[in-house]
């Protein structure tokens, strides 16, 4: 059954006669456990979409439900994370994470409840040993982490994340990945994620959405990937089912929607 669905959303930013049709008449169901991945070319609408999943803006046409509820502004149920970690510098990691969670729990628990949520968020993604540190003392992977642990400590029904491993090199980028991988695995969360990056979403998704270019962008094809999850990035090389999944991704990007370099 639907845990997300998107009705007919349109997005049009500005005044009905100037403005910018974002998006339009986009619609997409998404079950709970699933890890639903949005790819497309730049400008294609992918943070819009999430944003509005998020509620951090309303749709100007259609609507979004979340578990039975209309979405129109940001709530505790969805746990975002961005691209660039967004932490509070003059807070420590532990402080950064305790932020929501008392927003969100500060009311029904002991702070030695809170205090516990955050150490375990924080020990999912392995940074036990930075709780003390401040955003500067930590490296750009550890900072991603620590957005990631924001995002689930709060317990969301839904993990939004726009590009969350973009600014990270390569290796950086795979071993977050994994990380990702493992933490879904364990939480079983309903994850949308944007993504650039073919191989990351066929990697971690099990249906990728391929957006059209913009103005007015729509959903192009969905592809579904058959293959259990979590994924070994070793083993999927020689898969078939990656490759013919990988070929209709790129004959999607480069040839079906062509962009000419900006
Ligand atoms: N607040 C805004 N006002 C006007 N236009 C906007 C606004 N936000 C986004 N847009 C436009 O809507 C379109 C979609 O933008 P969006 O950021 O969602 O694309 P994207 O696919 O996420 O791009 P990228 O992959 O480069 O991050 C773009 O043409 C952008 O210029």
């Amino acid at each position: 059954m639907a845990f997300l669905t998107l009705q007919d959303i349109s997005m049009r930013f500005g005044s009905r006669e100037r403005g910018f049709l974002a998006l339009d008449r986009v619609s997409l169901s998404v079950a709970e456990g699933e890890f639903v991945t949005l790819i497309g070319h730049s400008g294609c609408g992918k943070s819009t979409l999430l944003n509005l999943i998020a509620g951090l803006m309303v749709p100007s046409a259609g609507r979004i439900m979340c578990d039975g509820r209309v979405i129109d502004r940001p709530g505790p149920d969805r746990g975002v994370v961005f691209q660039n970690h967004s932490l509070l510098p003059w807070m420590t990691c532990y402080e950064n994470v305790l932020l929501g969670v008392r927003q969100v729990f500060g009311k029904t628990l002991s702070p030695a409840e809170l205090r516990d949520k955050v150490e375990a968020s924080l020990s999912l993604v392995h940074l036990d040993h930075a709780m003390a540190k401040y955003p500067h003392e930590i490296s750009g992977g550890m900072k991603q982490r620590v957005g990631i642990a924001r995002a689930l400590a709060i317990e969301p029904r839904i993990l939004l994340m726009d590009e969350p491993f973009g600014a990270l090199d390569a290796l950086t980028r795979a071993s977050l990945q994994d990380e990702l991988a493992r933490i879904v695995e364990a939480t079983r969360s309903t994850v949308v994620m944007v993504t650039h990056d073919v191989d990351e979403a066929l990697l971690l998704s099990d249906r990728i959405v391929m957006m059209t270019n913009g103005p007015g962008a729509r959903i192009g094809e969905i592809a579904s990937v058959a293959l259990p999850r979590p994924r070994d990035r070793l083993a999927l090389a020689t898969d078939s089912e990656y490759a013919d999944c990988r070929a209709r991704l790129l004959q999607f990007l480069y040839l079906k929607q062509r962009r000419q370099a900006a």
